[in-house]
């Protein structure tokens, strides 16, 4: 923590006006024109466009930091930027200015540091004052709420099993410095998380903040939704993620970020964004899924591979690549209800809405055109969940359902976010909030060299772009997969492959929903349009640009 105190001469508007000229700017000053706070002979903290602006020449005989622990003697300069996305709070208290923000440390994350100035002259407090309100006011713009009240919860077992002590020295002093009410429970079984937002006092809490993978962000969606009045403790209450797991997929597209000192700080600046949830009925079950559902290729090499934990990140790839040699199917009946199968349309329609929303951005349009404001998450929302468009699974399949039969199916997989983990851009135009699911299918028949190109270019986000990738906007389907036959030539072969690829005691094949196994039986979705909430950067759009090509 940097400490320096000085005791200011005088405040000023203008950083080039004399201090004397300005000796009434007490009773003319707001938060519109208290830019300049002079604290100290030699000493100013200035609101720049998009930032802090520290001058102060006793900064320059402080030794910078990582200088070979003293032995190379390099000082500070005299100034310092802290961009006001980085402010987590400013204060005045008693004769002290203190700003507490957080100093980026790499690429991998950012740690608390602490601007602290003490303000001797009495005479002076009101204008310090405004000054402190107009840089809070820089620092939390009216989209963005201060003192988020946030249930925290922790997954001791997620990911490498790090969540507690990622917690304790990466986050919570972030939510401190910013002063936001935590309270923190670990979670203790499977399906604890999901107990515990069915329960949630939803009028108490902003946010339910989860150290883990995926899997918690999935069972608090669904806690809520079982919530007396589901709807609206699905709107009151965003869910979000400090990136603690195997997979941390929420964080990277709403936050453009898996570290999780970053992700506190998306979570404290956050704006509340409506996020569509995919209704899934199988059998007399309703789940909902925020992420992805996979039949095929992609739940294998997730689910079908805990015998290859041992490799730890590499084990999906590697279930991947042994599934791609082999050549495996995944037989299904699918019937969807189509949006659009065009891609250059889809493209174009992505386009549009990111060119909107920079549009909106740089007039500063209000957010509530797309946002939920917090004052009035509640008050709006129905309490109820909306009926379902298509019925479920148990109805008889209605007439707006286009139906294929898929005897050589590869890869289904359905999302509603770009990235499925850090380097993995398969639904490069899905949209929070757009009422549409993003569809990949791949026959599993094409040949290997073609398979082993898409699987290069999935990292990049042009997966889209090979003519035999099926892409579609859909807005519901139902999906009937079935066992494959193995020919009896073929039996022994087939499992050196199963083995080879973890799945050697597997039985039967997988379903994933959100990186969760459900039973392998045909399941309905539907997508229900804003119907949860999370917090973003952007709002409207996920973090992440669209390859310029095609
Ligand atoms: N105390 C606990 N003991 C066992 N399982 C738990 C516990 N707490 C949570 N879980 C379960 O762990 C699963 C995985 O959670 P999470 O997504 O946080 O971790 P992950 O490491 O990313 O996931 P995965 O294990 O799928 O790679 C979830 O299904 C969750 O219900």
């Amino acid at each position: 923590m940097s400490h320096t105190d000085h005791a200011p001469d005088s405040v000023t508007t203008n950083p080039f006006e004399h201090a004397d000229d300005v000796s009434d700017t007490t009773a003319v000053a707001s938060p519109e024109t208290a830019l300049v706070l002079n604290v100290g002979r030699n000493a100013t903290l200035t609101l720049g466009t998009d930032a802090l602006i520290v001058l102060d020449e006793g900064l320059k005989h402080q030794r910078a930091p990582g200088n070979l622990c003293g032995l190379l003697p390099q000082f500070a300069k005299t100034t310092r930027a802290v961009t006001f996305y980085n402010v987590l709070w400013a204060e005045l208290d008693s004769f002290e200015v203190i700003i507490n923000y957080a100093q980026p440390t790499g690429k991998e994350g950012c740690r608390v540091e602490c601007i602290c100035y003490t303000v001797m002259d009495k005479t002076l407090h009101g204008y310090t004052k405004i000054w402190v309100d107009a840089l809070m006011d820089r620092a939390y713009p009216s989209n963005t709420k201060r003192r988020k009240r946030m249930k925290v919860l922790i997954n001791p077992f997620g990911g490498q099993g790090h969540a507690q002590r990622l917690w304790a020295r990466e986050v919570e002093p972030i939510f401190a410095a910013a002063r936001c009410e935590v309270d923190v429970e670990r979670t203790a079984y499977k399906g604890h998380a999901m107990e515990i937002a069915e329960k949630l006092d939803v009028e108490a809490v902003d946010v339910v903040a989860c150290a883990s993978g995926d899997g918690l962000p999935y069972e608090v969606f669904n806690g809520l939704a079982k919530q007396a009045e589901p709807r609206r403790a699905l709107r009151s209450v965003a869910v979000a993620q400090i990136p603690c797991g195997s997979g941390n997929a929420m964080a990277v597209n709403l936050y453009g970020t898996d570290s999780p000192s970053l992700a506190a700080v998306a979570i404290v600046k956050g704006v509340r964004t409506p996020l569509d949830l995919t209704a899934i009925t199988q059998g007399t079950n309703t789940y909902y899924s925020f992420l992805s559902q996979a039949v095929g290729i992609v739940a294998e090499s997730d689910l079908g591979t805990e015998s290859l934990r041992w490799m730890g990140g590499f084990r999906f790839k590697w279930g991947v690549l042994v599934r791609l040699l082999g050549k495996t199917i995944y037989p299904a009946e699918l019937s969807v209800v189509v949006d659009s199968d065009d891609k250059r349309a889809i493209r174009e329609t992505y386009r549009h809405a990111v060119d909107a929303h920079q549009a909106a951005t740089a007039k500063h349009l209000p957010a509530e055109t797309y946002l939920f404001s917090d004052e009035n998450a509640t008050a709006t929302a129905p309490s109820t969940l909306p009926p379902l468009t298509y019925g479920t699974i148990l109805d008889p399949l209605p007439p707006a359902f286009q139906t294929q039969d898929l005897p050589t199916l590869g890869n289904f997989f359905v999302g509603k976010m770009v990235l499925m983990s850090a380097d993995a851009r398969f639904f490069v135009t899905a949209l929070p909030t757009d009422g549409r699911l993003d569809m990949i299918n791949i026959d599993g028949s094409i040949q290997r060299t073609t398979a082993l190109r898409m699987l290069s270019t999935i990292e990049q986000g042009t997966l889209m772009n090979f003519p035999e990738v099926s892409y579609r906007k859909v807005r519901a389907y139902r999906i009937t997969p079935r066992m494959r036959a193995t020919a009896p030539g073929r039996r022994w072969r087939a499992r050196v492959g199963r083995w080879l690829g973890g799945a050697g005691g597997q039985r039967e094949g997988l379903i994933s929903i959100d990186g969760e196994r459900v039973p392998f039986e045909a399941y309905q979705a539907e997508v229900v349009q804003g119907l949860g909430t999370v917090l973003s950067k952007r709002g409207p759009v996920y973090e992440f640009e669209l390859p310029k090509s095609p």
